[in-house]
């Protein structure tokens, strides 16, 4: 198996698990209170927003970055969702099934309108793969009306 397909198959339960571990080997319990490990995470989201400070738009995939700073990019990645992970667990919350009740409740409140099925539809004929604002926003143009400024 490469490695590529062994970090696929990472679950959030056993990076909660990894995380409990690590903090109980150092004695490190006492420090991972929910006030901490929300603090952390903020300056960890930091760390990760600097890698993109100054440098304007990229695009997508990073295609011109050197393999280190995509490394690095990637270690405070994790470190956000190491943080993230640890946050819930300690809180009692269960990360994976809450996000996929937000996600279930994202699709009620910005539901698929028919005319962006039909731009979504043309997206995948358009060579260009350019998409309208419409498919890039995820927010249709009546949404636009009511909920910029006011989500
Ligand atoms: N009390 C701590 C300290 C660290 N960690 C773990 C979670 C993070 O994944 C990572 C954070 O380590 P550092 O605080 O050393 O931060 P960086 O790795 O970002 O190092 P630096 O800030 O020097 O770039 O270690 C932890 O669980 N609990």
């Amino acid at each position: 198996m490469t490695g590529n397909a062994q970090r696929e198959g990472v679950t959030l339960e056993e990076l909660r698990k990894k995380m409990a571990e690590f903090a109980k080997e150092r004695d490190w319990d006492q420090f991972h209170s929910p006030r901490n490990l929300l603090l952390a995470l903020v300056g960890e989201v930091g760390e990760l927003s600097e890698i993109f400070q100054w440098k304007g738009e990229v695009p997508r995939g990073l295609p011109d970055w050197k393999d280190e700073e995509k490394q690095h990019l990637g270690e405070e990645l994790s470190d956000v969702l190491l943080y993230l992970v640890r946050l819930s667990d300690i809180c009692g919350v269960d990360l994976g099934k809450a996000a996929l009740r937000k996600l279930e409740l994202n699709a009620i409140k910005y539901p698929v309108t028919s005319s962006q099925k039909h731009t979504q539809n043309n997206a995948a004929d358009d060579d260009n793969g350019s998409t309208s604002k419409v498919g890039v926003t995820g927010i249709s143009n009546s949404d636009s009306k009511s909920r910029i400024g006011g989500v």
